[in-house]
């Protein structure tokens, strides 16, 4: 019976915009097996009350996917799932729920002799499923990784500083991607674009190799703001945070705040209304057992 553990991840980290990507130390475990005739989804922890337990959950959905790119027709599944990753906060659980059934997917596809569905091919299928790619990318290789598509979705994987700690807040109320993306303009000033594309190269740099340079890297211009209507709390929490000096960044599309600190350095405290919870950042990305 194929297992996966799966990472929450931080996409964008400020100006890394679709682009880059963080794992975080909080995850979900799933297992699947053929149960010929029927699907059992069973679920716990979070989302348990909200997700359907039929053919339209989102990692049935992407086991389905993981089939029909290999032309195999889906058998009946039991599909158990013990959730960590809180839904529609901007920790990655949609991208870890579609990593974890394409990864399902391919371990059933093997057992049941079906060809090979590669990396690159995991990749794709999961960045189609996703909508973007920075979200999938840690989540399939750990680390922190720097994501784009051309004819195809790739990634390129980086060793974070060790000496970089993340805290995320985590608010009560969520705040769907899908919300979270109509909010943004078709088109940004060639100004905001150029300030992040210096930013998100600056970051590069600070995540790897200089963290001093962390608050400065996190400048953004391209998405936070035409979301603070959306999130007034977490655009607070996120100025309170920077003018103390922590990297504070909206994680993801939001309502998540996530301040990158120095080990050594004082640790971002407690901020009222959301859940402050200290992640590590990890070197494994989903894990197949
Ligand atoms: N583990 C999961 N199992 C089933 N559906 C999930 C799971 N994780 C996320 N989803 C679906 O994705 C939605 C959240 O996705 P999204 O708005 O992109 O937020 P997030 O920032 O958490 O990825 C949930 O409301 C649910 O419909
Ligand atoms: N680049 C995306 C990232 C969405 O991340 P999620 O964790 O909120 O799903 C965006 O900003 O829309």
């Amino acid at each position: 019976m194929p297992s996966v553990r799966v990472p929450a991840t931080s996409a964008n980290l400020g100006p890394g915009f679709d682009a880059l990507g963080l794992a975080l130390g909080l995850h979900d475990e799933l297992d699947a097996e053929v149960l010929p005739g029927t699907l059992e989804v069973h679920v716990t922890g979070e989302g348990a009350e909200d997700v359907p337990r039929d053919s339209r959950h989102l990692v049935v959905r992407a086991l389905a996917a993981a089939f029909s790119a290999a032309g195999a027709e889906l058998p009946g599944l039991r599909l158990t799932c013990r959730n960590r990753i809180p839904h529609g906060r901007g920790l990655g659980s949609s991208a870890a729920a579609v990593v974890a059934g394409v990864l399902l997917g391919r371990e059933l596809l093997a057992e049941l002799g079906h060809g090979p569905l590669d990396d690159a091919a995991a990749l794709e299928l999961t960045t189609a499923l996703e909508g973007h790619p920075d979200n999938v990318a840690p989540c399939l290789l750990g680390g922190f990784t720097i994501a784009w598509t051309d004819e195809r979705a790739r990634a390129v994987r980086l060793d974070p500083h060790p000496a970089v700690r993340a805290v995320a807040y985590v608010p009560e109320q969520p705040v769907s991607t899908e919300h979270a993306r109509s909010l943004l303009p078709a088109v940004v000033p060639h100004a905001d674009a150029a300030y992040n594309a210096g930013r998100a190269a600056l970051l590069v740099e600070a995540l790897t190799r200089s963290p001093h340079l962390l608050l400065a890297a996190t400048e953004d211009r391209l998405h936070q703001a035409y979301r603070e209507p959306a999130m007034p709390a977490s655009a607070a929490l996120v100025a309170a945070l920077r003018s103390s000096g922590a990297a504070a960044v909206v994680s993801g599309a939001g309502p998540t705040v996530l301040a990158l600190h120095v080990d050594g350095d004082p640790e971002p405290g407690d901020a009222a209304g959301f859940r402050r919870m200290p992640l590590d950042l990890v070197a494994a990305g989903a894990q197949v057992g």
